[in-house]
Parts: C-alpha cells; structure tokens; sequence
C-alpha cells in the first residue's frame, strides 16, 4: 500500500478520456488535490482561473485548492460561492452566475473552476459552455456521484420546470482532478446516492464489477481509502470508454442513463429537492428497470432480486414507496417521463437489461407493462 504524507505525492491513478483534441485526463486519488496546482496552472496559463463552489464545499476545501494553485505561482480570486443543492441547477441562478463570471471582465483564456458536487459541476459547465461562446473548465468533484459520474462527459446544464436537464450543452473539462479525501466530509446520506451510480456501471457492462461491489460495496461506502478509490477508478474509465466512442448520445452513451428515465420523473415530481435526491432516484430507477425486463420476458427474475437486494443492502431505497411522505401520481410520472431527452418519434427509450451487466436499449416498450411496473412499485410493501 502506498503511504501519504505532507512530502510524498498523493497515489495518483489517471484514466484518459480519448476524444481526440478534447482528450483530458481524470486524477484520481487521496489527497492528489494537495499536488494539482501544476496541472491546474498548466491549463490557465499560470492565472487564477474563477473558482465556482457552494456554500457546504467552500469551508472544507477550498483552503486546499488555493494552496494548491498558491504552490504552483497562481494567486487565487475570491471564489463564486452558490447555496447547495439540486434547487440551485435552475434558471435564475444561472444567470446570477453568467453574471457575476462576465462582470469579472473574462476573456476567451479565462478558465472556470467548478468545486464541488454534480449540481456545481452542471451549472459551472454550461457557464463554460456559454459564456464568450465557449472558454475552458476544470473539475475538482468532492461527492462520490461527480467523481464517478458527472465530472465526467461533458454533459452541462440545469433543470426546467418541465423537466431535469432539460436546458444544457455538450461541453467537456480539460481536466478532471478526483481527490478521494474530500469524500471524508460527505454526509452518509450524499455517499449512498454516490454509490447507485457507481452501481450502474456494473449493472451495464461489468458483471465482475457487480461482484466485487457486492463483495466490497459496504467498504466504499463505509470510506475505505483503498476500496473508494478502486471504485472511483474503475467507474471513470467505464464511463470514459463509453464517452470516448460516443461523446454525443447516439449510440451507447444511453446506456448510462440506466434507470434515469424513471429516475428524472421521480425526482421531478418530488420537486428536485431534499426529499429525493438524484442519486436516490437512480437507484429506484435501476431496480424499476430490471422489474420492467423481467415483466416483459426479456431478463431473469433472479438478476432483478439480486440488483436489489444489493442497492437495498447498502442503504439505498429501491420502491418509490421507501421514500417517506410522497402520494405518487403515477400518470403524473409518466407524462414526465414522456419528456425524457431520449424520446424519438413520440415512444420512450428506456434501457433495460437481459442480465447483470448486459443493457441495452428498446423504443417498443408496451405503455402497459411501464404503468404495471409503477402502479406495483407506489404500493407499499
Ligand atoms: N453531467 C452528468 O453527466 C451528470 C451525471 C450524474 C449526475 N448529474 C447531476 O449531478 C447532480 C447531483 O450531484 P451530487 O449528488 O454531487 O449533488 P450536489 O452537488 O448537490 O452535492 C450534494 C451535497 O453534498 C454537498 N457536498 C459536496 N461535496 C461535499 C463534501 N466533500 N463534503 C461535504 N458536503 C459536500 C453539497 O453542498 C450538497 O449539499 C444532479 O443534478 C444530477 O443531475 C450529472
Ligand atoms: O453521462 C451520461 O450520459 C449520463 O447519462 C450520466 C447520468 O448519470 C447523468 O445523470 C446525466 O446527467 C443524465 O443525462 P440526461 O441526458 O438524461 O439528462
Ligand atoms: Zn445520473
């Protein structure tokens, strides 16, 4: 095992994401945050790029990323601190923060530093995207969702009220900094929702992932350094060879939104708040995906017991109805899910499995057998 301290750089693993000119590296590690400033003023050309965080991120770690750019000659400028939470994904504090990083007087070379979770990674990136048609941003994610998941992609945007990431951009970082020890200050609750995405990767393409999350899954979510980061890696370079051949969503990247087409109607209905986090509605997703396969046939009912017997086994809730205090409208979730990015020709893609780590996609799914799987899931158990 390697040992680290105030002299000794951070064990450092880095997964490429091949995208030709747009190719970046992913660094993942405990404490590799400490040693980025190089790597960061590599991209800003030695200037302070305009660190955007919220406000829970900005007293635990920002102190580490100023020191970290003050080491490598870069004098920091006060960060943009936005409240935290899935409410500040939304139109007016986007244009609050399009604001205040043009009211900074940026140019084309001016870098964005998003710190923080997915909803500071989504916001800060489709800044990025907008702002002067396009300037370059980093990300130095501190939930175990961005690290494994949405640091990474390019995927951008806010929600609307008629639906999740309805408004957004394709726009990738130039950098991915993933400090594993920054998960030390998340909440349980935060590190669950983290882990379902985690979970996804096996339940796509990795059976043997699967496996050893069943074996392992409690050691990462209990912040086992060496299991944390196994599971950081490994989920990155799963999404990275995703992204890397299908950067744009026409092919195999819709594998990734596994249980998000049920997942994104949930935590619409239940207003992007507290009371169902995005992470928590993947989970149920996920297990409402497997319940859907085997109700058409198309999967053993043993790999939808298994897939939540896991995800319930860590923590996380697998029915609509775990979730404490909400009366589900099913046919309210299914006009939202009819607004799903994913719907061609009027019909819902949904992603659906004929195993542990087999999924894949399907457009002709019976209207039916969908109302069926939700009408079972809202009852309680
Ligand atoms: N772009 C993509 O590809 C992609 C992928 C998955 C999810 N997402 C989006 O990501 C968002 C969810 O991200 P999230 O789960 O990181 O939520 P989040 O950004 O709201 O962070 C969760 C909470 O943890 C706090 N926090 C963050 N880091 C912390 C730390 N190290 N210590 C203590 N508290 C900390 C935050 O302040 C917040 O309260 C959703 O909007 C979802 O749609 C995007
Ligand atoms: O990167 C992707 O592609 C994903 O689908 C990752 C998802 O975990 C993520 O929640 C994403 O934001 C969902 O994308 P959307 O296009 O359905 O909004
Ligand atoms: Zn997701």
């Amino acid at each position: 095992m390697t040992s680290v301290n105030a002299t000794t750089p951070a064990a450092l693993d880095t997964v490429r994401l091949e995208l030709g000119a747009r190719s970046y590296d992913i660094l993942v590690g405990d404490g590799v945050l400490a040693d980025a400033g190089e790597r960061i003023a590599a991209i800003t050309r030695g200037r302070a790029p305009i660190v955007v965080t919220d406000a829970n991120v900005a007293p635990l770690h920002l102190d580490t990323l100023n020191a970290a750019m003050l080491e490598a000659g870069i004098a920091p400028q006060p960060a943009i601190v936005l409240p935290a939470g899935e409410k500040t994904k939304d139109f007016a504090h986007f244009q609050q923060l399009m604001d205040d990083i043009l009211g900074r007087g940026i140019e084309r070379s001016t870098v964005l530093l998003a710190l923080g979770g997915g909803v500071i990674g989504d916001i800060t990136g489709f800044a990025a995207a907008s702002a002067l048609r396009g300037i370059d941003f980093i990300q130095v994610p501190t939930t175990l969702l961005s690290q494994v998941d949405s640091s990474v992609g390019g995927k951008t945007g806010i929600n609307s009220r008629h639906g999740k990431n309805l408004i957004g951009a394709f726009h990738q970082p130039r950098l991915v900094i993933a400090d594993t020890a920054t998960l030390d200050t998340l909440p349980r609750r935060e590190v669950l929702a983290g882990y379902a995405e985690v979970v996804k990767y096996g339940l796509i393409r990795q059976p043997d992932f699967f496996a050893w999350l069943e074996r392992n899954g409690r050691r990462v979510v209990d912040g086992d350094s060496d299991a944390r980061r196994h599971a950081v890696t490994v989920s990155c370079r799963a999404k990275a060879d995703i992204v890397g051949v299908d950067e744009r969503e026409s092919g195999d990247r819709a594998l990734l939104n596994l249980g998000h087409t049920f997942g994104h109607a949930l935590e619409a209905a239940t207003g992007f708040g507290q009371t169902l986090l995005h992470g928590e509605g993947v989970a149920i997703g996920m297990v409402l995906a497997f319940d859907l396969s085997v109700r058409l046939g198309l999967c053993p009912a043993d790999d939808a017991r298994r897939a939540r017997a896991h995800l319930a086994d860590v923590g996380l809730p697998v029915r609509p109805a775990d979730i404490p205090g909400v009366a589900w409208d099913v046919d309210g979730l299914v006009r939202s899910m009819a607004k799903d990015k994913k719907v061609q020709d009027g019909r819902i893609t949904f992603i659906l499995a004929d195993r542990i780590g087999n999924a894949f996609t399907r457009r002709d799914v019976d209207a039916a057998a969908v109302r069926a799987v939700l009408d079972e899931s809202v009852q309680p158990a």
